[in-house]
């Protein structure tokens, strides 16, 4: 994707998407309810909650603002969260604001001088800043120091500004898209991964009990699986699943409960959506599990090339479903037994066509 397109800006086709990992308006209004307060109540990523720990508490005992701290890693794992966490492990106020809303250096200098001592700047989406707002803060992170720029062309002057110390965490989706200048200068880098079907469930147990739903742990299970290993999504379903539960049944979530009311929302067992069903079903069906091209694939289930490029893709190659190779997309043998179908030869004598195009 080009960053620098006001297209790249506009809402994802697929933005309404149960399974989207983009935060929309229900969850922002929820969110800040289920967000664990400390390191202790942050579920999963241990690698990283340890190694972060350590340097808070270093931190703490030096007396001193805590390091830089760079978190890359999908949408929805909680990288605005521990940036929060962070802040409240130091006992620092926090400031939120991110890449895309810091197009001149100078919205750059006017947030950095404004900040306080050990105050916490969450940046998220770091890799979206201009650049001129980026070499800023090279040396406002390196030196505490900015140099603002009064008047333009030969006259200009640069008027050096001291800054208090404080403590930036940057969040990235993609750590390889910073200039490594602005990778070095952080003092923390931690990766977050998906999370296991397991953390997933005591993330969804966490979120009932806050949100008072009653939920069997078969229930939490069911939910946790069909999450696509993102709290955020966990937490969405949950919501969903809750509605379904108290109109449905007596308001109990269990197993049951919670796969009829998945199915209603298309959300099948591995956490495919219809669009992510839709191109497997077409590159099963359709072209006998490929190789076919992607604009191919797409003109075959009505969507943009991009939409099932950026907004299916991903998933489909994450769960070992769908490959991209140089002669096309290919269906791997989980494609088939993940929708019921046998791929062409495989079948018992009589069974290819039947199995192709059994549901
Ligand atoms: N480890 C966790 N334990 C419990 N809940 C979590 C955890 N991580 C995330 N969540 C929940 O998931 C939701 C999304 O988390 P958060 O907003 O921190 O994600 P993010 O990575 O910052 O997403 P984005 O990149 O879109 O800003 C929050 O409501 C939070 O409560």
């Amino acid at each position: 994707m080009n960053w620098d397109d006001e297209s790249a800006y506009a809402p994802s086709p697929a933005a309404d998407r149960l399974v989207d990992t983009v935060a929309d308006g229900e969850d922002q209004a929820v969110e800040a309810a289920l967000r664990p307060k400390d390191l202790g109540e942050f579920v999963g990523q241990e690698r990283v909650r340890e190694q972060l720990d350590l340097v808070l508490k270093a931190a703490r005992a030096r007396g001193a603002t805590a390091d830089h701290v760079l978190l890359s890693g999908a949408p929805g794992l909680g990288k605005t969260t521990l940036s929060m966490i962070i802040a409240a492990e130091m006992g620092a106020p926090i400031r939120i604001t991110s890449g895309p809303a810091i197009q001149h250096a100078g919205d750059l200098a006017a947030i950095l001088s404004s900040l306080t001592e050990g105050e916490v700047l969450f940046l998220d989406e770091i890799h979206r800043m201009s650049r001129p707002a980026e070499e800023m803060l090279y040396m406002a992170m390196e030196d505490f120091r900015v140099d603002v720029i009064v008047g333009k062309g030969p006259g200009a002057t640069a008027i050096p500004l001291e800054l208090p110390p404080f403590t930036l965490v940057g969040a990235t989706t993609r750590a390889g898209l910073l200039p490594p200048p602005l990778r070095d200068r952080f003092g923390f880098t931690g990766h977050m991964e998906f999370y296991a079907p397991a953390e997933l469930q005591r993330v969804v147990h966490r979120s009932a009990r806050l949100l008072d739903v009653a939920i069997e742990a078969e229930g939490a299970a069911e939910i946790a699986g069909r999450s696509r290993g993102t709290p955020r999504i966990a937490n969405r379903l949950l919501r969903r699943v809750r509605d379904y539960a108290q109109v449905k049944a007596d308001g109990v979530i269990t197993r049951e409960i919670a796969a009829q009311a998945l199915q209603v929302y298309e959300v099948d067992a591995r956490g495919l959506d219809r669009l992510d069903r839709a191109v497997l079903t077409a590159l099963l069906k359709l072209f006998g599990g490929g190789p076919v091209g992607l604009s191919t694939l797409a003109v075959a289930v009505g969507e943009e090339r991009e939409t099932v490029e950026e907004v299916a893709e991903p998933f489909l190659v994450r769960e070992g479903l769908l490959a991209r190779t140089p002669r096309g997309r290919v269906a791997t043998p989980a494609a088939w037994a993940h929708l019921g179908l046998v791929p062409p030869g495989q079948g018992a004598p009589g069974a290819g066509q039947g199995g192709l195009f059994a549901e």
